[in-house]
């Protein structure tokens, strides 16, 4: 797998820290080893691993933001993705992994210490309801998501821990513009502003993804994020 790994971001053009694809590697390692008894992913082929996890999580790091030094929130992160891999890739992220499953917390919170990765918080909680604590609102330079919601929901999940002047980055398939047409009001609502997306390909795979990026333009208002079932029943 890290020779795969290592192809890959060169592909992308990346210049990673000496040990990252040794620890990509040994991060996959550790999935597949505990997906045999706990669900973390679908995806059980390593080969598969190191694109579909691995590298396109890598491609967020190719779109032309300085990730360096930044607060980063991965709001159901599940696995790790896309936070981990952007960490290993870029050890001065300040990262926070959330996710609402408890079992995969600390399994994060295990795995981050065995990879050797420092300042990263792993947060058992529900993203609508951690949004609203006053040390997570408004206070990131970016949010992260992958496969968790529609973008209209994400957004209200998402853009409430974003400052102004940061951005949420919502990882999606090429086919997501009827999602986003969806979200557009919304984005306005909690203080967004939708901005181009960054389409890409995974190198070696033919698969095109795209991150959907929202730029924090003034503080979200009070009352969003609203409770979950609200938000399902009658989005934005
Ligand atoms: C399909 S998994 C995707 C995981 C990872 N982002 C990935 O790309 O592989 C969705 C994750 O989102 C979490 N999740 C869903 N709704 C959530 C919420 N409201 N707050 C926190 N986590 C949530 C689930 O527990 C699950 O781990």
């Amino acid at each position: 797998m890290k020779e795969r790994i290592a192809q890959g971001l060169t592909a992308l053009g990346l210049t990673p820290p000496p040990q990252a694809a040794e620890q990509l590697a040994e991060y996959g390692r550790l999935l597949l080893e505990q997906n045999q008894v706990m669900n973390l992913t679908a995806i059980t082929q390593p080969d598969q691993v190191a694109d579909l996890h691995f590298l396109d999580c890598a491609a967020l790091l190719t779109m032309g933001e300085d990730f360096r030094c930044k607060r980063l929130i991965d709001v159901g992160t599940g696995a790790g993705f896309p936070g981990l891999p952007l960490k290993i890739l870029e050890p001065t992220l300040e990262l926070t992994l959330l996710d609402s499953l408890g079992k995969r917390v600390s399994w994060l919170e295990r795995i981050s210490g065995q990879l050797g990765l420092e300042q990263v918080t792993c947060l058992h909680a529900r993203a609508e309801e951690q949004a609203l604590e006053p040390d997570y609102r408004d206070s990131f330079d970016y949010a992260t998501s992958r496969a968790v919601a529609s973008l209209e929901l994400l957004c209200e999940l998402c853009l409430p821990y974003v400052k102004v002047g940061g951005k949420f980055l919502a990882m999606k398939s090429v086919d997501s513009g009827e999602e986003v047409n969806r979200a557009a009001r919304g984005i306005s609502i909690l203080g967004g502003r939708l901005l181009p997306a960054f389409d890409y390909e995974i190198p070696g795979t033919g698969v095109r993804h795209r991150v959907v990026a929202v730029e924090k333009v003034s503080p979200t208002p009070k009352g969003y994020p609203r409770r979950w079932a609200k938000m399902q029943k009658a989005p934005l």
